[in-house]
């Protein structure tokens, strides 16, 4: 068995990043950034386009040279360490690349396996994923999202402590989503490391333990989802067939309980919030009484917690996607 390194002994973070700085001329794509992922937990970098994340993960992973602060993996440097940090790392570049496009499928996947000592059954991870049909194709001529679940599966075959996941399911059908959550829940369940980016909310908050926000370059929030969306104030949501202008949510707010108001979401979604003894029944009753009355036709109505891309909305004004 391999010894314990002597991070690992101390139960040090997987990753730790501190006062990270990336640039590329004048421009600071990450600017003073930190954190620390524990071992074993699934964590999230979230953010809009240009943000960062891409930079920060190809730092972690030795890709990049931090232009200021640190980045450690597993207790090590990744560029320093890069031989040493090889083996116990997958990594999962952003769509998909890093096989030889000349390679056929089951071939990549089998050569990758072979730099383990003890890898998962290439056979089982292409069926899994749904490869199987395009074992003996080449990687050239695979679809974006086979060339991106070929990737995953490159990433983990030859089971590594930590894995590194960049939006590992942009592009993705809904079906082809759901395995690539089910093997990060079943990596956590073996006590792997993941990082993962996405600007897919529902993702980080099903998937991940943490989530860091990012947002040019800097952290705008870290937490668990749920602390992250434990709102003060419980929100009622709807959408209409019809568009409901500020003269509208006057007369409808004037018709809720006590200390409700509704207001335009953008994008045709509709919001009401109050206090959370009055976000109950009788506002739905209210809410719907009023469509009605109006002939207008609710729809995805429901009331809950906020969810990331408020918290994100309220942190910078901006949209997350
Ligand atoms: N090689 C490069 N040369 C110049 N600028 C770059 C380079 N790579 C990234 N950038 C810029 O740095 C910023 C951060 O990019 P990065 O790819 O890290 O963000 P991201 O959050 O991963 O974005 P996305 O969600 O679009 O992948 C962006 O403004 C981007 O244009």
């Amino acid at each position: 068995m391999r010894p314990l390194a002597a991070a690992e002994k101390r139960g040090a973070p997987a990753v730790e990043v501190s006062g990270l700085v990336k640039r590329y001329g004048e421009k600071v794509a990450v600017d003073d950034l930190s954190f620390a992922v524990p071992r074993g937990s699934v964590f999230a970098i979230l953010g809009p386009n240009g943000a960062g994340k891409t930079s920060t993960v190809e730092t972690c992973e030795g890709f990049r040279r931090a232009d200021g602060g640190t980045a450690r993996v597993l207790g090590l440097d990744p560029v320093r360490d890069a031989t040493a940090l090889r083996p116990r790392v997958g990594v999962m570049l952003q769509a998909g690349g890093g096989a030889y496009p000349g390679a056929r499928t089951a071939e990549m996947l089998h050569l990758v396996a072979s730099y383990s000592r003890n890898p998962i059954d290439p056979g089982l991870l292409l069926d899994l994923l749904g490869l199987t049909p395009v074992a003996r194709t080449t990687v050239k001529r695979l679809s974006g999202g086979q060339q991106q679940r070929l990737s995953l599966a490159m990433a983990v075959v030859g089971r590594p402590e930590l894995v590194f996941l960049d939006e590992p399911t942009a592009g993705l059908d809904p079906q082809a989503r759901h395995v690539v959550w089910q093997i990060v829940e079943a990596l956590r369940a073996d006590g792997v490391t993941t990082v993962l980016t996405t600007h897919y909310m529902d993702e980080a908050e099903r998937l991940a333990d943490e989530v860091l926000i990012i947002d040019a370059g800097q952290a705008v929030a870290q937490g668990t989802p749920a602390a992250l969306t434990r709102g003060e104030q419980p929100t009622l949501r709807f959408r209409a067939d019809a568009e409901l202008d500020a003269e509208a949510l006057l007369t409808l707010t004037a018709t809720l309980p006590s200390g409700c108001v509704a207001t335009s979401a953008g994008d045709g979604g509709y919001q009401v919030t109050g206090p959370p003894s009055a976000i109950g029944p009788q506002l739905l009753a209210a809410v719907t009484a009023w469509c009605a009355d109006r002939a207008v036709m609710p729809s995805d109505l429901q009331v809950g917690r906020r969810t990331l891309e408020d918290v994100f909305l309220d942190l910078t004004g901006r949209e997350l996607r």
